[in-house]
């Protein structure tokens, strides 16, 4: 394939650290001015030894958001949801809050707990009890309403999965359709997103796929592999699976304004902080990362059992990359993943 500008050494780095971090496999595809490139490392199937393939499908856990965000803007600027109005306007009797508004869920300030951390506590028990299970959106928002809120209603930035499995509900509400007949009609098929799908609670990933390997918490324990489950814990937060070409050219065509009104998509890029660091920020279920050499890129990470993603691109939407693992619970190979960013929109060489 013709040489991208991306830096291909800096970048097959960042995945060999990923590999050396316990991940089985990783790949990369970058779109620029000069082309497209791939890059894979190791195996998407252990058992097979067949190699990291960059047209193969997987599960892209909170990526899933972005797309979420994208319906709901597209209702916003349709008329058919205001950002500032009470979810329990759209959701009578759902919430105990009336203060909490849509736009708090799109920028995880609402401050209702993630229902997901007591429930992988432990990481294998808490996905063997429920990589089959299918829940009702209502069984997940009422598991975070036994919590603790993190914050007031519009305070500080707290992520939670509970937000979006509501934006799930009230993309259902007010469309009356099923959340995947809307990301069918509103970006997969206006897109021709091929590998791209919504089929909660079927368990597998049909085509060609990448099988995802769970750390156990347990050191030296063995894989597990996570490749077949409902994903009904996260559903609208994060149930979705694709490739890395569909994830280009899907972040690409965001920011190229394709699917949002110019007015929508500056309110989705209006960030707050995402952390202390000054350089991670959140909008409307889209992050922002400035990078080293002052290039901020926009989209969204992914954490499923088994499977990490990247997938950001430029403002311009004219350089994009997707980068994943085969492996999840393992924050030292979801940090190297992430050094595939630096090594491709700065041409960094990570350590
Ligand atoms: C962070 C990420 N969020 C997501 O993608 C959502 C859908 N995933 C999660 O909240 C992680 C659930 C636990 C994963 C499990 N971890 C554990 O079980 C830990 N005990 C695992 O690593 O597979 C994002 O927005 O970038």
């Amino acid at each position: 394939p013709p040489l991208a500008d991306a830096n291909s050494k800096a970048i097959t780095q960042a995945l060999r650290n990923t590999l050396k971090a316990g991940a089985p496999g990783a790949m990369t595809r970058y779109t620029g001015p000069n082309g497209t490139q791939t890059l894979t490392e190791g195996v998407r199937d252990r058992k097979t030894g067949a190699p990291m393939d960059p047209r193969a499908r997987f599960r892209i856990g909170s990526v899933t958001k972005t797309f979420s965000s994208v319906v709901l803007l597209q209702l916003v600027a349709e008329g058919k949801v205001k950002l500032d109005a009470p979810v329990t306007s759209y959701l009578p009797g759902v919430l105990p809050d009336d203060r909490i508004t849509v736009r708090h869920l799109l920028t995880h300030r609402s401050g209702l707990s993630d229902y997901t951390n007591a429930m992988f506590a432990k990481t294998v028990p808490g996905f063997e009890a429920v990589r089959n299970r299918v829940f009702t959106n209502k069984e997940l928002v009422d598991r975070s309403l036994r919590e603790p809120r993190t914050t007031e209603p519009g305070g500080a930035y707290r992520y939670s999965n509970t937000n979006f499995v509501l934006v799930g509900m009230v993309i259902e509400k007010v469309t009356k359709n099923p959340v995947a007949k809307e990301y069918e009609q509103r970006v997969i098929k206006p897109l021709k997103l091929k590998d791209t799908s919504y089929v909660h609670p079927a368990t597998a990933i049909k085509g060609q796929h990448v099988r995802g390997y769970l750390h156990p918490d347990e050191d030296g324990a063995p894989l597990v592999d996570s490749t077949e489950q409902t994903v009904s814990w996260a559903q609208a937060a994060g149930a979705m699976i694709s490739s890395e070409a569909d994830l280009n050219t899907f972040m690409s065509a965001l920011l190229r304004g394709k699917l949002l009104p110019s007015k929508t998509l500056n309110a989705m890029l209006t960030v707050v902080p995402a952390d202390a660091s000054g350089t991670r920020f959140y909008g409307l279920g889209l992050r922002r990362y400035d990078l080293s050499c002052g290039t901020s890129v926009y989209g969204h990470t992914g954490t499923v059992q088994g499977f990490y993603t990247y997938a950001f691109t430029t403002r311009d939407g004219k350089r994009t990359l997707s980068a994943m693992a085969n492996t999840s619970n393992r924050g030292s190979a979801n940090t190297a993943l992430g050094g595939s960013l630096e090594a491709a929109f700065c041409g960094k060489q990570p350590a």
